[in-house]
């Protein structure tokens, strides 16, 4: 993935407006869902397993965020991954707060183990937690960095097939044969919450039009909060901005801000 098939990617998830599936939490549903809007794609959010079978053959991809999760919405996440699978459908799963109780840590790896064409997006400690390791989080935000998880996204890799976006003041993207740094974003970003969960929505939009690295979502999320950022006095005004600089967003403005290290094995 370079910065040319980044922006192609981006041109295809406006040309295509593809429809996204959303399981995600309480705190986070509106700003996802105008973060895809803002992109170009088409969100929906819905968890009951009665709609589920309908929904999920539409979708072009299916987002599965444990943030705010319950029992009965395991039920809905595991049926919605199930249907994925059945219908060849991307998953992007963001393992929210992974580490902290044994309830999210076993099930992101029950959904993870589950999902056959899979991006795990999470920030580090999450990934650390969900290979395994000793994690340092606070809840759901992220104490360690993203090289810190480096190791813990390689085990990742093998264990579910999947490529693994480590988030943070670097993103690290890791697939098969690839390792790509980006290093955009601003470090007033985590000061809004959903920033995380923002990025996971937008991976799907890209998984839904074939860019399963994982790279170009994390791309445009670092580039249009580096500008978002660029005009915020604080995180009120930055929230509202990255909507505006997510959707003004242009190929120029990827070509001259976009910081992309890309490492093949
Ligand atoms: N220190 C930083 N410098 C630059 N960009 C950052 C920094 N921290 C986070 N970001 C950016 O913020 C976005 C969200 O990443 P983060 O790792 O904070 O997610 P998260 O912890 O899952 O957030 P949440 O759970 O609140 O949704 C990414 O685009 C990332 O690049
Ligand atoms: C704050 C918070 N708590 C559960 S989910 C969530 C949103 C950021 O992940
Ligand atoms: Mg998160």
């Amino acid at each position: 993935m370079n910065k040319q098939q980044i922006i192609t990617a981006l041109k295809a998830v406006r040309e295509q407006k593809p429809l996204v599936l959303n399981i995600t939490n309480y705190v986070v549903m509106n700003n996802s869902a105008n973060g895809l809007l803002a992109l170009g794609a088409s969100p929906i959010m819905a968890h009951s397993q009665d709609e589920l079978e309908e929904l999920v053959p539409l979708v072009g991809a299916v987002v599965i965020n444990i943030g705010t999760l319950d029992s009965h919405w395991i039920e809905s996440m595991e049926a919605a991954v199930t249907l994925a699978n059945r219908h060849g459908k991307p998953v992007v799963l963001d393992p929210v707060g992974c580490g902290v109780s044994s309830l999210r840590t076993h099930t992101s790896r029950r959904l993870a183990a589950l999902a056959e064409r899979l991006i795990i997006r999470g920030n580090a400690s999450e990934i650390i937690a969900l290979a395994g390791a000793a994690a340092n989080s606070k809840g759901v935000d992220a104490m360690d960095g993203s090289e810190a998880a480096v190791s813990a996204g390689q085990q990742l890799v093998q264990q579910y097939n999947a490529n693994v976006v480590i988030s943070g003041e670097a993103d690290i993207i890791l697939g098969e044969n690839v390792d790509i740094r980006l290093t955009n974003g601003h470090a007033i970003m985590p000061f809004v919450t959903g920033m995380g969960c923002t990025l996971s929505a937008l991976t799907g939009a890209f998984a839904a039009v074939g860019e399963m690295s994982g790279a170009a979502a994390a791309a445009v999320m670092g580039v249009a909060g580096e500008q978002a950022a660029s005009i915020s006095p604080g995180p009120g005004s930055l929230q509202l901005n990255l909507l505006d600089t997510l959707y003004r967003l242009d190929a120029e403005t990827l070509e001259n801000h976009l910081s992309i290290e890309v490492t093949t094995a």
